[in-house]
């Protein structure tokens, strides 16, 4: 069987990746979210195993050490990473595995896997991301700013990707993102 494809989506903390993967998903059945390990804590609604699979520092810290992770960061004072053995085993077996994560990981994939498809994700401007972040109503405001602070260095990298979509039109974005992700195959 011909092997599958990564795709990693990246950009700001409010920028929107998980709505435009959530409606990647509803869209295109086919596709396989990785789900991510990290050590904050679970917000409101968020359930272990479905949303991330929320572990200690000391268990993160022993994933590290025994490279069970394919890629990972410190983001905002918690770790997060993409457990390895998921994403193979879906790529070995032709699925196309998308990556939801920050800018360090998504840099880091370079290495790991040349051939995936690294498109970064652009507010249409840096109040808009403000406001999206503030409206989502999930963080405290020290948590806000720190986010906001790590988007202005984030922002700076978006050149080194293959690919950038501006998420203002949501339903233009994700048609962009169909495009780029779709391009080599029968739109499915
Ligand atoms: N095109 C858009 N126009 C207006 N609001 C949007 C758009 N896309 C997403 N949003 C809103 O912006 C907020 C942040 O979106 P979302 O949680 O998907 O961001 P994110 O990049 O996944 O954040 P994080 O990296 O912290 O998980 C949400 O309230 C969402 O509804
Ligand atoms: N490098 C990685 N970054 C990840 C991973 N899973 C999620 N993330 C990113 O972390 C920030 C914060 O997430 P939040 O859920 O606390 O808002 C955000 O940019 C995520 O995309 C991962 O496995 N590796």
């Amino acid at each position: 069987m011909a092997s599958g494809k990564l795709i990693v989506l990246t950009g700001p903390s409010g920028v929107g990746k998980g709505t435009l993967v959530r409606a990647l998903l509803a869209r295109h059945d086919h596709l396989y979210l990785s789900i991510s390990t990290t050590t904050r804590s679970p917000r409101f609604g968020e359930i272990d195993g479905q949303d991330y699979y929320f572990v200690t520092r000391a268990e993160f810290e022993k994933m590290i050490q025994q490279e069970q992770l394919l890629e990972w960061a410190e983001y905002a004072g918690n770790y997060y990473g993409t457990p390895r053995a998921k994403v193979e085993e879906k790529i070995n077996q032709g699925s196309t595995v998308i990556l939801e994560i920050e800018v360090v990981g998504a840099n880091s994939i370079k290495q790991t896997f040349p051939d995936a498809l690294r498109i970064f994700i652009l507010p249409p401007s840096v109040e808009e991301l403000e406001r999206r972040l503030r409206g989502r109503g999930n963080d405290a405001e020290a948590a806000i700013i720190r986010r906001l602070e790590r988007a202005k260095e984030e922002l700076n990298a978006s050149q080194d990707f293959d690919k950038t979509v501006v998420n203002d039109n949501l339903e233009k974005a994700l048609q962009e993102l169909e495009i780029a992700i779709f391009s080599d195959n029968i739109f499915p």
